[in-house]
């Protein structure tokens, strides 16, 4: 692949096209928001026609760390755009993904992730710099492992859920869809539908 189609010019539209330059240092990037004031991303143009974006020769990835947004555009470009294509996944060349894992499409492995076997990874997932996926873990659709957490094995992560910087979550631990982990929780529980936790040991504090 010698071009990447990029929707999203903020921070971590810079972590995605960094990812992809260190896998195909001399590739084309074409980054595409809605932001008008965004003018370039990584020092190349930023083009602002979303409406008419195109990947047919190039792959596609939403590069948005916000799991809602990321999500409306994933929906808005699947209901309006018969050619598009998204990427199958992109891997930071320092990341360890085990052979065995599987990995949804529009899914990018950050520097220093680990995938450990056999763990499912849905479409559209970060899994964040320094971050641990470990063994038969599952991730739902529009997940975000953020930077320097660690999943233990088995772990379950619904859609759409947000787990925090440095946050663990030990062995076997259910956590629902469109949840909010905080920064440097520790996860000792199932987590229901929508809950923010917090603190050690974790606590919900909203649902
Ligand atoms: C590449 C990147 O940058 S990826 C982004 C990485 N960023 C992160 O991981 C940040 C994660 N976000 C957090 O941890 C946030 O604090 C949240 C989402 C959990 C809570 O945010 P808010 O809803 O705004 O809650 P708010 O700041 O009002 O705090 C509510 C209460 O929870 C406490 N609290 C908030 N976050 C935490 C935390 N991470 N650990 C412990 N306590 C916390 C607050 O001290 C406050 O307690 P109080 O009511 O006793 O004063």
């Amino acid at each position: 692949m010698n071009a990447l189609t990029i929707y999203g010019a903020n921070g971590h539209a810079k972590v995605v096209g960094e990812a992809f330059l260190s896998q195909f240092p001399k590739g084309k990037i074409n980054f595409y928001d809605d932001d008008t004031t965004k003018v370039s991303c990584l020092e190349i143009k930023v083009n602002h026609d979303t409406a008419h974006i195109h990947a047919h020769e190039n792959s596609l990835i939403i590069a948005v760390g916000n799991n809602q947004v990321r999500k409306s555009i994933v929906e808005k470009l699947g209901g309006r755009i018969n050619n598009i294509v998204f990427i199958d996944s992109l891997r930071h060349p320092a990341a360890h993904i085990s052979r065995s894992a599987q990995l949804g499409f529009g899914t990018l492995i950050a520097a220093k992730a680990v995938v450990n076997a056999e763990a499912i990874i849905g479409q559209h997932v970060i899994v964040n710099t320094a971050s641990i996926v470990e063994h038969d873990c599952k991730i739902e659709d529009f997940v975000h492992i953020g930077p320097g957490a660690l999943l233990a094995g088995n772990v379950e992560v619904g859609e759409g859920t947000f787990v925090g910087l440095g946050a663990k979550v030990i062995q076997g631990v259910k956590i629902g869809k469109w949840c909010t982990i905080g920064a440097g929780c520790v996860v000792l529980h199932d987590i229901p539908d929508g809950a923010t936790v917090v603190g050690i040991p974790g606590k919900i504090i909203t649902k």
